[in-house]
């Protein structure tokens, strides 16, 4: 039994980069080379061994030609964590109808954050933070920027996710919910990965 996460978004906002930030703290500049299907393989160099030992992250591929495949995966995730680039109005335009998908194929209760990824890319922002945040809003679902390159919140995203999910399997009915959305404003911009568990 897994807990499983999915990356999802438009091609080339940054699924892979970041899931290999997380997985062990490195960025490879240039290496774009668009996922087929679906796919990761952690090596688990970092603290991440614990956390993927419980949750099983799938990349996928956000070129339209491997959509099928990518649905089929929908069905069994607890979590999706939804990617934008702040550099690409498109990727964010896009936002919208992937929730639509997401909506028809996941399950309804599925944890899902929207993550606008690049944001050591100020100068070519094209998304203000203040429009991911009412995006986010709009569909209550938490949000925050991540930079798979300099690392800043990669951490706190799996991390608080990977939370909820426990949370949400653990609960004791006597016990306060888990308060996702404040569980990340008191975390973010602090560093550190094994300090969330
Ligand atoms: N500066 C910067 N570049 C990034 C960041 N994340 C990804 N990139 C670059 O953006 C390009 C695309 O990144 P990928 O991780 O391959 O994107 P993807 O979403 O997995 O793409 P698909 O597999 O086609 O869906 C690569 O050249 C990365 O080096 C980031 O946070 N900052």
């Amino acid at each position: 039994f897994f807990l499983q996460t999915i990356l999802v978004g438009d091609s080339g906002v940054g699924k892979t980069s970041l899931l290999v930030q997380f997985d062990q703290g490195k960025f490879i500049p240039g290496s774009f080379s668009a996922t087929v299907g679906i796919g990761f393989t952690p090596t688990g160099t970092r603290c991440t061994a614990v956390f993927i030992s419980l949750f099983q992250i799938w990349d996928t591929a956000g070129q339209e030609r491997f959509r099928s495949v990518t649905h089929a995966y929908y069905r069994d995730a607890h979590a999706l964590l939804l990617l934008y680039d702040i550099t690409s109005k498109s990727s964010f335009d896009n936002i919208r109808a992937w929730l639509t998908e997401i909506h028809e194929y996941a399950q309804s209760d599925v944890v899902i954050m929207l993550l606008g990824n690049k944001a050591d890319m100020s100068s070519d922002r094209a998304i203000r933070r203040d429009e991911g945040e009412r995006l986010a809003r709009e569909y209550s679902v938490p949000f925050m920027e991540t930079s798979a390159k300099t690392g800043v919140n990669v951490d706190l995203a799996f991390t608080a996710v990977a939370k909820e999910l426990k949370h949400r399997a653990v609960q004791h009915p006597s016990e306060p919910k888990f308060q996702i959305h404040e569980y990340i404003e008191a975390q973010k911009e602090k560093s550190g990965c094994c300090s969330y568990f």
